[in-house]
């Protein structure tokens, strides 16, 4: 999911792969919500690494739902992905990932000093949401979230014509507006010239866009190929920065929407088009470019 995934980027961008563990849920959510699979069966599901869940002493959890009961036996909510799982307070820390993100871009720096961990020298000093540019950040992040992030559930799961419509083109409206931001003084990225959460947020939507939303969610008025330049460009700007391609796994992405939500592709037909060549070399070169001009 695109919420899951910023925690994956965060991770990997400040080198915290051996602090944070991970594991992936299968794909397909199905009515009892996400569950984990064996990565034999499913490339790219990593089994559950808590292993709260003691029906056999140390044993995996089937389904994510058992970890918020073992957090709170009480539960009562959604049980969405992603959750970050303290190990040693056996209780979910937080399960919103725009928090997330926030704590593994602070929390974990003083870490740093304690071990030292391979190529780590910069990581501490990464900041993806530095206090200059919060104030910026903030309010692109709550416009992008609101049109953008959430603007291609509310147009496809939309139930009436005139929701959809409106929905649809508020979206649009708002990506327009993103090309004319980046389009303006040529930006490398959405704020301050530098890879800022901002941009994080905006990249797991925007690498769904054509290979999942244009076609399952309906959001069909341009594409980002054919119609947003600059987007594209920043688009592949972003999946070319290390670390960011090992996050993006398009087979992983199409099945869990096209499969998962049966009431809007009751066929379960996997929509064919995978967007835009990801890693087209270009880039390097234009930016050498520009830097050069
Ligand atoms: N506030 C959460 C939202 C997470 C969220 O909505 N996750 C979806 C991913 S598609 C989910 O797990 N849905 C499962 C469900 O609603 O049952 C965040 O950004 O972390």
């Amino acid at each position: 999911s695109p919420w899951a995934h910023r925690t994956l980027i965060v991770r990997n961008l400040k080198g915290l792969e051996d602090v944070i563990g991970l594991s992936v849920v299968d794909h397909h959510m199905t009515k009892e919500g996400w569950h984990f699979s064996e990565p034999e069966t499913t490339p790219g599901a990593i089994l559950d690494t808590v292993k709260c869940v003691i029906y056999v002493f140390g044993s995996h959890a089937a389904f994510i739902k058992e970890i918020y009961y073992k957090a709170n036996k009480d539960f009562v909510g959604r049980f969405t992905v992603p959750v970050l799982w303290d190990k040693k307070e056996q209780t979910i820390v937080n399960n919103e990932s725009s928090e997330i993100i926030r704590m593994f871009n602070s929390e974990f720096n003083a870490l740093w000093k304690i071990i030292s961990l391979e190529n780590s020298s910069d990581k501490p000093e990464l900041d993806f949401y530095p206090m200059p540019l919060r104030p910026e950040i903030d309010a692109i992040n709550e416009w992008i979230y609101d049109q953008i992030n959430n603007g291609v559930y509310k147009s496809g799961f939309a139930t009436t014509q005139e929701a959809y419509e409106k929905n649809v083109k508020i979206l649009f409206q708002a990506l327009d507006r993103v090309e004319t931001h980046l389009t303006t003084g040529n930006k490398h990225y959405l704020i301050g010239n530098q890879l800022t959460e901002a941009d994080i947020r905006l990249f797991t939507t925007i690498v769904r866009f054509d290979p999942v939303y244009h076609g399952h969610f309906k959001c069909n008025i341009k594409t980002i190929s054919h119609d947003y330049p600059h987007i594209l460009k920043w688009l592949r700007r972003i999946y070319q920065t290390p670390k960011i391609a090992d996050t993006v796994n398009l087979t992983h992405i199409k099945a869990h929407y096209y499969v998962s939500h049966l009431n809007i592709n009751p066929t379960a037909i996997i929509g064919i088009w995978n967007g835009p060549v990801l890693d087209f070399p270009i880039i390097a070169e234009e930016d050498a470019k520009e830097t050069h001009a």
